[in-house]
């Protein structure tokens, strides 16, 4: 793999990717609530692999590549150190690293061409690993894996698990060690997760996203009766800590486990060859759709358990397995309907109402279609067979219409707004439909409340979706500038359903901590078309006060030296100033404007920037910084009025270099620029603060 990217460049990406990562895992493995797809998370992992590869020097105290699921939080369940590390598994994407994988274990072992290395080869089960110990042929301790080194306690939990017996069969009497903890993974069937989701809905309790996340969630469960009444399943696939090894191979192992009462996967086999294993990988992947439950790939380990030993581990896994991943999944289901939703910009987005079914792990029954365009496309009509993926993505797609050439009439694009019956057009040379309606139209104005009060603009905590639309529905709520007067209705508010003294309270303080607000937040809330939160930020920059602003976008639009004006911030091109320019000319804009700001008083935008020795410098940071990330270092040089660029050249005044730093420093040399290190750096920002 060729990585054409700087050293710094790649120094950045890493530090992104250890955070994106640890995020990830958090939510993960912690909170049982992913936001990405397992495939997008991988190529994360990867890209990170990739990178640590080519740079070795640049990999972090923090790097993700040693880190095994997530440290357990505060948990209500008790904690326990697993007396021998559970690990994580490294990654095969295709044949070819299949292959290598069995050469790498045939170099390390340095044996011959000729000496055959078998393994075995089995499914992957999508649940969560836990680790059950017998003692004496009895269950004493049941833990999640955590970090690897410290679990759950889920004794209780499992007791519940009919697949977990408390005692193994022929304890005492075959060889049962005195002490052997089954190692395996707790799962749901996709059948049950099905009937589960189902069951929740039906309860108004939260629905799962995967059979993993339902496994995790009701495993790990306070109370045990919880998850009494979820079906779990486990299925054993090694062992950890053990006072005895009674077999030579990893699978007469696993027979043994099945002998003494634990389930085992049906699909285990012997290989012994790469061939043979690829082979056992696609008949598996030709089953998976038809399994009873959710797998994502084949994992292969060297049988020999002497070979194992030897071979041993590499940060997070061991050196004699492998995960074979399955691509992104796809799924077939039909489209029962089509709806409309109006955004707050008046777009009409076409959603699919699809037959439930699982892609890629996740229940999926919305889709979006985006646009008119994208019907017209896929030729999608009511009733059409459809084909699904999710990959690299959360949100699903339709990648195909199976039924496109059947003889019926296509859809037709709503041209009147579902919610205002205005007319909805596309503007010319523009694929989205909008609703003309504007302030007329219910849909569009709830929208524009909830941009207001998110969290990139006034985020006004507690006043969610659901208050918005009921005090909207209440008319409570028909503008900005309601929210401040809210408070007037506090005797109303507390005597509705779900509303509680204290909860009002909390709502009517955090709207009351918003009176002065940011400028370039309120601005930003306003949602004016092109006016996102940084160009927010830079208007305010340039112009301080939001009249000021005003008076330049309305000047603008009479034409003459406002539009250069404005034209020449960083950011800012003729399609915002004409986005402005038309916002200020609507008089039920100015009205709104005017009525929000008798309520709020933004103070002055100004950002600070302290008066130093590099002030209107340009500054390259180049190697390894060790006391601070690469972006702290630029935001201190940008709070020191000085500008931070990512390449020298002659325009640069400054380089601040840390160990490993390579071309640049000959590049500074060569063009005579001053050259310091991270401490003389820290002692610029320090005299200055
Ligand atoms: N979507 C996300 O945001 C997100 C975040 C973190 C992790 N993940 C997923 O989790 C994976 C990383 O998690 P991981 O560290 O648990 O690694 P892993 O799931 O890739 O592999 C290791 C685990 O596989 C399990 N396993 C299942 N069948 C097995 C078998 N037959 N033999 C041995 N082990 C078996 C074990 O519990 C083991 O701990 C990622 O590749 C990704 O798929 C997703
Ligand atoms: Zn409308």
């Amino acid at each position: 793999m060729m990585i054409e990217i700087t050293e710094a460049e790649a120094a950045n990406e890493l530090m992104r990717l250890a955070r994106q990562i640890a995020k990830h895992n958090r939510l993960y493995h912690a909170e049982d609530s992913p936001e990405i797809s397992d495939a997008e998370y991988d190529a994360l992992v990867r890209r990170n692999a990739e990178l640590e590869a080519a740079f070795p020097h640049l990999i972090r105290p923090d790097s993700p590549s040693a880190q095994v699921g997530h440290e357990v939080a505060a948990s209500p369940l008790g904690k326990v150190t697993h007396e021998v590390r559970m690990m994580s598994l490294d990654n095969a994407f295709t044949d070819e690293e299949v292959e290598e994988f069995v050469a790498r274990v045939r170099r390390f072992l340095a044996l011959p061409e000729s000496a055959e290395v078998v393994m075995t080869a089995e499914d992957k089960i999508d649940g969560l690993s836990c680790s059950l110990r017998y003692e004496n042929g009895r269950l004493v301790r049941a833990a999640t894996r955590g970090d690897g080194q410290v679990g759950e306690d889920v004794t209780a939990n499992v007791a519940h698990i009919a697949d977990i017996p408390q005692e193994l069969k022929g304890a005492g009497l075959f060889d049962v060690p005195a002490v052997f903890e089954i190692r395996g993974e707790v799962y749901m069937a996709k059948a049950d997760f099905l009937a589960l989701n189902t069951r929740q809905a039906e309860a108004g309790d939260k629905v799962f996203a995967n059979p993993r996340n339902a496994a995790a969630g009701s495993l790990r469960q306070k109370d045990a009766s919880v998850t009494a009444a979820r079906p779990l399943r486990f299925l054993a696939h090694g062992w950890g800590a053990t006072s005895e090894v009674p077999a030579p191979t990893q699978f007469e192992m696993m027979r043994k486990i099945a002998q003494w009462g634990v389930p085992v996967s049906p699909l285990l086999v012997r290989c012994s060859s790469a061939a043979e294993m690829v082979a056992h990988y696609r008949t598996i992947g030709q089953q998976r759709a038809d399994l009873p439950y959710d797998i994502d790939g084949v994992v292969y380990k060297v049988d020999r358990l002497d070979w194992q030993e030897r071979l041993g581990f590499v940060a997070k896994a061991p050196r004699w397995g492998i995960a074979h991943k399955f691509p992104a999944e796809k799924a077939e289901t039909t489209l029962e309907a089509i709806d409309i939703q109006v955004g707050r910009t008046g777009k009409l987005t076409p959603v699919g109402r699809l037959k439930p079914v699982l892609v890629g792990g996740v229940t999926v029954t919305n889709v979006t279609l985006h646009n008119r365009d994208e019907i017209g496309r896929l030729g999608l009509r009511v009733g059409d067979r459809i084909v699904l993926q999710r990959a690299g993505d959360v949100i699903p797609q339709v990648v195909e219409n199976l039924t496109r050439d059947e003889p019926r009439e296509s859809y037709h694009f709503p041209d009147h707004c579902p919610e205002c019956q205005s007319e909805a057009v596309a503007e010319e040379g523009e694929v989205d439909v909008r609703c003309t309606g504007g302030l007329i139209c219910p849909a569009q104005r709830v929208e524009r409340l909830k941009h207001f009060v998110s969290r990139a603009a006034l985020d006004i905590e507690g006043l969610g979706e659901k208050t918005i639309i009921e005090f909207f529905q209440l008319g409570w709520l028909e503008s900005p500038a309601d929210i401040f007067r809210l408070r007037k209705r506090r005797s109303d508010i507390v005597g509705r359903e779900g509303w509680k003294d204290k909860s009002v309270d909390n709502l009517l303080a955090a709207i009351e901590a918003k009176r002065q607000p940011d400028a370039a937040r309120l601005l930003f809330g306003l949602g004016i078309r092109h006016v996102g939160a940084v160009t927010a930020r830079d208007l305010m920059k340039r112009f301080v006060t939001l009249p000021h602003l005003r008076d330049a976008a309305i000047a603008a639009r009479e034409g003459g030296d406002a539009t250069a004006d404005l034209l020449s911030i960083e950011g800012v091109g003729p399609v915002v100033v004409e986005a402005l320019g038309d916002f200020f000319h609507e008089p039920h804009n100015i009205a709104v404007w005017e009525d929000l700001l008798s309520e709020v008083t933004p103070p002055p935008y100004v950002v600070e920037t302290k008066d130093s020795a590099v002030a209107g410098k340009t500054i390259v940071f180049t190697g390894k910084l060790e006391t601070m990330s690469r972006d702290e270092a630029k935001a201190q040089a940008e709070a020191l009025g000085a500008r931070a660029a990512g390449s020298v050249s002659a325009k640069t005044d400054l380089v601040v270099a840390g160990p490993g730093a390579g071309s640049k420093l000959k590049q500074a040399a060569a063009l005579g620029i001053d050259v310091i290190d991270e401490a003389a750096w820290a002692e610029i920002v320090r005299s200055a603060g």
